[in-house]
């Protein structure tokens, strides 16, 4: 028996091999929006990110319904197995936005909520994604399930490249809703226009617990992102600031 799985047909977008440099500084506007503890931390050590109340994730749907894409990391889809579509507040399907997933090995489950049929699915993915023996069935899977699949970036998603496409697509806003890895991809290569977080007042503390933006981090303070205040007011029990970023 031949277990040799044809993907030939399927229709990858692989950007590698695209040097045109039309476009280029031309991208989506980007919100970057969380959750998170006094201390900063999105979750707890043991994942439990419930930090945002009703009132909270209903400011955050409002978002989602005005904005063309929502971007998350992979590790967000596998610890929180996220719908990301608008659904705390009258919403129809057509409201939700197209979900962006950062996924450079294709490690997304082909169960994952993410892939249902609410809303359009891009994974942003790599040439080099997944060595694995079975990632031309998977491939096989998401095709039929209509997701797009784009390729930007050797071992890691290029996100600036990614964000040009996504642009061209007619993605002109994104909400990016974490988690701290990709937060600190979007952060270090200037991605981020503004940023919302919601203040719980609670103390969540642990070394190992995802913060806002965790990544490599910047050396020094002159180099670092550096933002203006906007907005902020009280909301359930805690407090949301809202910041331009400045460029
Ligand atoms: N409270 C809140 O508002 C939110 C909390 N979270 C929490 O954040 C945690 C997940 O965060 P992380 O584990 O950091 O995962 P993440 O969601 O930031 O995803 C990280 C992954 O993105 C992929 N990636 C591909 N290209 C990348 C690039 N160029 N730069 C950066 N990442 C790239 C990598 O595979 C990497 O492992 C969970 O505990 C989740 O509950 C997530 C979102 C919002
Ligand atoms: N704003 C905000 N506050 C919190 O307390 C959170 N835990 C999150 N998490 C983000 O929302 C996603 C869940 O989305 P669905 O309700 O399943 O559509 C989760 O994955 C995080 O991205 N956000």
């Amino acid at each position: 028996m031949n277990n040799e799985i044809n993907t030939e047909n399927i229709e990858i977008e692989n950007n590698n091999k695209n040097n045109n440099t039309d476009n280029i500084n031309v991208k989506p506007f980007v919100i970057s929006n969380v959750g998170m503890s006094l201390d900063g931390k999105l979750a707890t050590i043991e994942n439990d990110s419930r930090i945002s109340g009703e009132d909270d994730l209903k400011r955050v749907h409002k978002i989602r319904k005005s904005v063309d894409g929502i971007m998350v990391g992979i590790g967000t889809v596998l610890k929180d197995d996220p719908r990301l579509t608008v659904h705390k507040i009258n919403a129809k399907k057509e409201d939700n936005p197209i979900r962006i997933v950062v996924d450079s090995n294709l490690r997304i489950p082909l169960n994952a909520r993410v892939l249902n049929d609410d809303a359009t699915t891009i994974i942003a993915t790599t040439e080099n994604m997944g060595e694995n023996k079975n990632i031309n069935e998977k491939i096989r899977e998401l095709a039929k399930k209509n997701i797009i699949i784009i390729k930007t970036g050797i071992d890691k998603v290029d996100l600036v490249k990614l964000m040009e496409l996504l642009y061209k697509k007619g993605i002109k806003n994104i909400l990016l809703e974490g988690g701290g890895t990709l937060n600190w991809g979007m952060f270090e290569n200037n991605l981020v226009d503004e940023v919302r977080v919601y203040i719980a007042p609670k103390i969540f503390g642990g070394k190992g617990a995802p913060t806002f933006v965790d990544g490599d981090g910047f050396k020094t303070v002159d180099e670092c992102i550096k933002l203006a205040l906007k907005n902020c007011y009280k909301l359930d029990d805690g407090i949301v600031i809202e910041y331009t970023v400045k460029k």
